[in-house]
């Protein structure tokens, strides 16, 4: 048996029965796989694993009658796709504060991998159904008095979610309607363009030290990338929030949009970024992103034992249980 590419998996048509192409070194009749596009350059991963498509959603079934929109909800996130456009918004409704809980990113994984794996949707907006927050961020309480086995479980999630969302073949729109810190600033800081709802109350930004806790390094990478190193390095030291006005003059996020309008702006931007062929897109996107990608691929395990050996500590433990008890103070 020969090995077969790395690129093969589930997202082949081929799988579980690897075709030609996916077979290194075979000699039988080649059978295209679309899953393998021939010309990926070498060294530039595809960054999902579906194949590419190029205006796939203008394509219906003959004799199907127009399937318009079709939704999808598990508890914690709502999906609307719209197979005439292609487009799919996934709406986090996890009160109070949308907060990045082990359920909430699980169900965020799948949701989002079912899109991938749907032919008819090459593109995803991010929004809140929670009226003033968009997501609060991983869920502080995951974090506090569990065990080891917990603190790896749940930090495998979050990588997850960011390796989904950051290497993910669609295009991400993040739709900002509300305050976005720390974990939820990462979801929108993954996306290809942000818009933010045009209100100095709301507030976005890695303010992982005023918890007392480190921004790890693909956070941080993914915020370099975003704004640059120095608006980075302050910004990440002060755990800084930035508000909204203040976000778009550092580029946390790309435009502002009245709240009214954020809806009708997402998805007039997705339509831009959607009249390119997706493959030349895809194949950009995986270029500027694989360094960062392939460097939490590479450490992952050692990632995790960090998390689980700095989560921890007393006295992390401490200043978590410290800034929780402040929030409940604060909410009264
Ligand atoms: C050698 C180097 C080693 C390095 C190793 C590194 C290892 C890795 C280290 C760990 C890295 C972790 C990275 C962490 C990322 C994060 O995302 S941490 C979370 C940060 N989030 C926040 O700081 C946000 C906190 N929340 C708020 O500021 C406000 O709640 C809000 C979002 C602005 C909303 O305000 P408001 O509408 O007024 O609601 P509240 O009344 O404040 O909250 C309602 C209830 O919700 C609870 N809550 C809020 N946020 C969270 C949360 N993130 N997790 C859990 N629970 C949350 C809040 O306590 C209220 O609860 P009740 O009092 O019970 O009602």
């Amino acid at each position: 048996m020969f090995p077969v590419s790395p690129n093969y998996g589930s997202g082949c048509p081929c799988f579980p029965t690897p075709c030609a192409q996916a077979v290194l070194g075979s000699t039988s009749t080649p059978v295209p796989c679309p899953a393998l596009p021939a010309c990926v350059p070498p060294g530039v991963l595809p960054l999902s694993r579906r194949p590419p498509a190029w205006g796939r959603a203008a394509r219906q079934p003959p004799g199907l009658p127009l399937a318009l929109a079709r939704a999808f909800s598990n508890n914690k996130i709502l999906v609307e796709l719209d197979e005439s456009s292609g487009v799919a918004t996934m709406k986090f409704k996890s009160p109070p504060v949308n907060s990045l809980s082990l359920d909430f990113l699980t169900e965020f994984c799948i949701s989002l991998e079912k899109l991938e794996n749907n032919r008819a949707c090459r593109g995803v907006i991010l929004t809140s159904a929670i009226p003033k927050i968009f997501s609060s961020g991983l869920d502080i309480t995951e974090m506090c008095g569990k065990s080891t086995e917990h603190y790896a479980e749940f930090w495998r999630a979050v990588q997850e979610m960011w390796l989904r969302v950051y290497g993910c073949n669609m295009v991400m729109i993040a739709a900002v309607n509300g305050s976005s810190p720390a974990g939820g600033c990462l979801i929108a800081l993954s996306c290809d363009y942000r818009i933010m709802v045009d209100n100095p109350k709301f507030s976005i930004g890695l303010n992982e030290t005023q918890l007392g806790i480190v921004a790890p390094f693909w956070f941080k990478d993914t915020f370099v990338n975003v704004v640059g190193q120095r608006i980075a390095e302050r910004s990440l030291q002060l755990g800084a929030l930035h508000p909204a006005p203040e976000a778009l003059k550092l580029g946390v996020v790309d435009e502002l949009v009245p709240e009214e309008k954020l809806q009708e702006r997402a998805a007039a931007v997705m339509a831009q970024w959607l009249a390119l062929p997706d493959h030349a897109r895809q194949i950009t996107k995986s270029m500027m992103r694989k360094t960062v990608l392939d460097r939490l691929i590479s450490h992952r395990e050692e990632d995790i034992q960090h998390f689980i050996s700095f989560t921890s500590k007393e006295s992390i433990q401490k200043s978590l249980r410290m800034y929780m008890e402040m929030l409940r103070k604060k909410s009264g």
